[in-house]
């Protein structure tokens, strides 16, 4: 399969703050990948890299072998951003026009209105009328205008009742149906578990985990034996155990991250450690998402 998306030790400095710091993956013709991970993790700055609107500091990305910003490589490319700003006084059917007429195999008015669910009344709108989630809409169907092959979806259900997210989530699973190749950001692992046939897992500018939804959640529901330490212990005393993923202090409580609890607990007593109220958890899934991704955890 072809490679639509390659990015190569991609980093982006913000005053000295990494935001981006060396990324590199490559996505084929067809995937549906999630970019997950909680604020500030980098993913809008990687979106902006790979679609030429932002210079990397170091590193390249390629979209169809190409710069993002030639036009013939735009024209394959259909996006929608955090913010959607539209042009005020035009009617949302003018708008679609007009961005339809910017591509030479767009989509036609009625396909678009199908896809997005966009009302005849909708379209009759000024767009200066509309709320955040008619915009989103409206959004979406200008990323879809020119019928693209790739398209990349930015937090795209942000400001989205239900009904909205349940249409979109249903037209982007009939997009990845016809072949196109599609990239979104979200904060929720639960919607990129849903939709996505890959997940990238970035925090603070780095990725952390590259996979199927279900290896990611695999390797994000293990087992955690913890304990009060009554005196220190050093981190090495258990990551060097073949079963252990990770080891760190949270909430004053030492956290084992392991998928065999068994050999913890056997050799937490060989080595006769002063520790009380030692508890297995099985980690729920949410809730180690927040373990790998926030700044929960101190010093050991
Ligand atoms: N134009 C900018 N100038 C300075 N810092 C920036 C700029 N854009 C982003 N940053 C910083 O870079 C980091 C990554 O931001 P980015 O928006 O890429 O994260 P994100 O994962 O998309 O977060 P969110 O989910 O909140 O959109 C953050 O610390 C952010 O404050």
């Amino acid at each position: 399969m072809e490679d639509v998306v390659k990015i190569n030790q991609l980093t982006k400095v913000f005053n000295d703050k990494k935001a981006v710091d060396n990324v590199s993956f490559s996505i084929k013709s067809g995937e549906v990948v999630a970019i997950l991970g909680p604020n500030g993790a980098g993913k809008t700055t990687t979106m902006l890299m790979m679609l030429g609107l932002l210079n990397p500091t170091n590193g390249e990305a390629k979209v169809f072998n190409e710069d993002a910003k030639q036009k013939s490589i735009r024209e394959r490319i259909g996006v929608m951003l955090q913010e959607v700003s539209l042009m005020d006084r035009l009617k949302v059917k003018e708008i679609i026009g007009l961005f339809r007429s910017y591509y030479p195999n767009p989509l036609s008015m009625d396909q678009l209105i199908g896809l997005t669910g966009l009302s005849q009344e909708d379209l009759n709108k000024r767009t200066e009328k509309l709320s955040g989630g008619q915009k989103r809409r409206v959004g979406f169907a200008l990323a879809l205008a020119g019928n693209p092959d790739l398209l990349f979806f930015d937090e795209p259900t942000v400001g989205m009742d239900i009904t909205a997210r349940k249409v979109f989530w249903e037209t982007v699973r009939k997009l990845a149906n016809q072949g196109k190749t599609i990239i979104f950001s979200t904060h929720y692992l639960q919607e990129a578990d849903d939709i996505a046939d890959r997940i990238i897992l970035f925090n603070k500018g780095s990725v952390v985990a590259d996979g199927k939804p279900e290896d990611i959640k695999g390797k994000l529901t293990k087992q955690s034996v913890s304990f009060i330490a009554l005196h220190d212990i050093p981190r090495e005393m258990f990551i060097q155990l073949s079963h252990v993923s990770d080891v760190f202090k949270k909430d004053g409580r030492i956290f084992v991250m392991t998928d065999d609890t068994d050999s913890v607990l056997a050799r937490l007593f060989e080595l006769k450690l002063n520790v009380k109220d030692i508890r297995i958890e099985k980690g729920r899934l949410e809730e180690a998402f927040e373990q790998l991704t926030e700044k929960t955890r101190e010093a050991m």
